[in-house]
């Protein structure tokens, strides 16, 4: 056998892995509630198994009161049938525990590798981000699988004891030292099982790349008459990794070990001290009894664990150790800067914002979005960006956001130049509100400080109050109930994004038809809001009210942009008047215009 402990040597972490799991859990308390009520319903076989059984036998069959004994076997199906039952409930609540976690896993290895692009300034590695989006699913299945086995144990285990203390607390002790004995071998052997695993995953590794890449280099290695070492460079990897496939097929003796330790040798006890047992008072019904909750309660769980721990157990462990390397937990959201660089610490010394003679087009050959556009908007101003579909309104926001670089021109929000500071620094500048609200599976809390983790409850429940959400907030059973955002309204998930970004510390709020699925009263209390909100306004509008609003608009058409207060934007642009028109009309999203021309600003 080769491969020791010592060889993984700075890459063990299972330290790391206990504590993440430990933090998952200990956030899930509520779930994990919800999971141990389903179990104990769905334990309940395996508590009056045995004791249903020798019932039956003891005061039905062997008393030649046959009815009496089909009575205790109906009270055991009635049993088995509420069992089943529970089943249903416990991979429900299995699911509210173990799909958070995936979700949180893959928004942390998304945000790692788009901090590593941001940092180097190279796009994200796909493959890279696809290998580890499929890490995450191995570290989901197997989370789940381990949730099941160890809870399944437990609550069978403890059931099967239980049972077997009412029959008779002789018997139990038999069971219970062989059952401990298998236990202990299997934990003892965990360490160097993790240690075999992570081996076997890194020659696997190894093997790949090393063959991939003489596969890829065949031709040079041939031209280079480099072929016997290549080959004996490979043939050294398939060599390590049989041998670490081998150690690991090994380690399963000591699982073998363990269950027939713990699993069968109770039944052996059982069945070679009857007569002991018998003669002690112990009836042939408990014997029976006694049996069956070994045969059919304490073994199979016994075996599941070991195997499930075994298997996916370590799976899990290894896996989430490569995520948790990759992605560390410090990878987060580049966070907006703190509340003292909010919307009351923007510079008065600078506009708002300030956009120089911006050109953008979306390719090579298109046509210009933007050309030679330029705005300037005073601290504390609220602007209305109004138009028809596609005249380049959610690219003016993407621009002013920092989210695309445009051709030419610049973009400063309170005098800091978009183009030149990290994404951490942007968030504290500016917050865009996309029409596609972002709504995680969480608390509605946690959803609602995401962009100010300082706030807390109160200042959470202020701003659901001014912007009109403690209805939703009700319904949802308050700041600590977990939202999950497939179970939600597009308005109400566009509700939860407003409130996140009015408390956002960043002076400019951007709102690119965010309330476009809130109803009119509703979205007249959320932009009011915005409006009172310290900072600078911009709201791409999709009614006449949300134009009226605002101290300027801007009309985009793809011809010159036009900019004033709603009277002289009415007497100048034949648009905006055609807009009104409509809105007046039909309070809703603007007509389809004709595509964006290219113009001059
Ligand atoms: N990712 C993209 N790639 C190529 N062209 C794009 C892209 N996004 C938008 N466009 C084009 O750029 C122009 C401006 O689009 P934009 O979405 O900014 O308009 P809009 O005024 O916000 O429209 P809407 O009100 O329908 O959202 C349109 O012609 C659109 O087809």
């Amino acid at each position: 056998m080769t491969g020791s402990p010592t060889e993984d040597g700075p890459d063990q972490r299972p330290a790391g892995v206990l504590a993440e799991t430990g933090r998952t859990l200990r956030a899930r308390r509520r779930e994990l509630g919800r999971l141990a009520g389903w179990s104990t319903a769905e334990a309940l076989p395996a508590l009056l198994s045995g004791y249903l059984v020798a019932r039956a036998v003891d005061q039905g069959f062997l008393a030649n009161r046959f009815g009496t004994g089909l009575a205790w076997l109906g009270a055991l199906a009635l049993a088995v049938l509420v069992g089943a039952a529970a089943t249903g409930g416990v991979y429900r609540a299995l699911g509210a525990v173990v799909e958070p976690f995936r979700d949180e896993l893959a928004d942390r290895v998304v945000r790692g590798a788009l901090r590593a692009a941001t940092t180097s300034g190279t796009g994200p590695g796909s493959a890279a981000v696809a290998r580890l989006t499929q890490q995450v699913e191995v570290v989901r299945d197997s989370f789940g699988g381990l949730l099941m086995v160890v809870r399944g144990f437990l609550f069978a285990a403890v059931s099967a004891l239980l049972g077997l203390v009412a029959l008779a607390p002789l018997v139990a002790a038999l069971v219970a030292a062989p059952l401990l004995a298998g236990l202990a071998v299997f934990v003892a052997g965990l360490p160097a099982m993790v240690v075999h695993q992570r081996r076997y995953v890194r020659t696997g590794e190894a093997l790949g790349e090393a063959a991939g890449t003489a596969l890829a280099g065949h031709r040079d290695v041939l031209a280079c008459g480099a072929q016997d070492r290549v080959v004996a460079g490979v043939a050294t990897r398939i060599a390590a990794q049989a041998d670490a496939e081998r150690t690991v097929a090994r380690m399963t003796a000591l699982r073998s070990l363990s269950i027939g330790l713990g699993g069968w040798t109770p039944l052996a006890v059982l069945v070679l001290a009857a007569p002991w047992l018998v003669a002690r008072g112990v009836t042939a019904g408990a014997v029976l009894g006694a049996l069956v909750y070994v045969s059919t309660g304490l073994q199979p769980a016994l075996r599941a664990l070991v195997q499930g721990v075994g298997g996916g157990g370590l799976r899990y462990v290894v896996t989430l150790e490569r995520i948790l390397r990759t992605s560390p937990p410090d990878a987060r959201v580049p966070r907006p800067a703190p509340a003292d660089a909010g919307p009351r610490a923007a510079s008065a010394s600078h506009p708002a914002l300030r956009v120089r003679r911006l050109t953008f087009r979306y390719g090579p050959r298109a046509r210009p979005v933007l050309t030679d556009f330029s705005l300037t908007l005073a601290p504390g101003e609220h602007l209305a960006v109004v138009g028809p579909s596609g005249a380049g309104k959610s690219t003016l926001a993407a621009l002013v956001s920092g989210l695309v670089r445009p051709e030419s021109g610049a973009v400063e929000i309170s005098g800091t130049p978009v183009g030149a500071v990290t994404a951490g620094r942007l968030a504290g500048l500016r917050v865009l509100v996309p029409q596609e609200a972002y709504v995680f599976s969480g608390t509605l809390a946690a959803n609602l400080r995401y962009l100010r983790p300082d706030a807390d409850d109160a200042a959470l429940m202020a701003a659901l109050e001014a912007l009109g959400g403690r209805t939703l907030a009700d319904r949802l059973g308050g700041l600590s109930a977990t939202v999950v955002p497939t179970a939600l309204s597009a308005g109400e998930r566009q509700m939860i994004a407003a409130v996140r970004a009015w408390l956002a510390p960043a002076p400019l709020a951007i709102l690119d038809e965010a309330t476009c699925h809130l109803d009119p009263a509703t979205e007249t209390v959320v932009e009011r809001a915005f409006a009172h909100r310290a900072g600078t306004l911009i709201v791409i509008a999709h009614r006449i009210t949300s134009a009226l609003r605002a101290d300027r608009v801007l009309v985009l058409d793809g011809g010159p942009p036009v900019l004033g207060d709603h009277r002289e934007v009415l007497a100048r642009s034949a648009t905006y008047r055609e807009l009104v028109g409509y809105w007046d009309g039909a309070p809703a999203s603007p007509p389809a215009g004709s595509p964006a021309r290219t113009g001059p600003a």
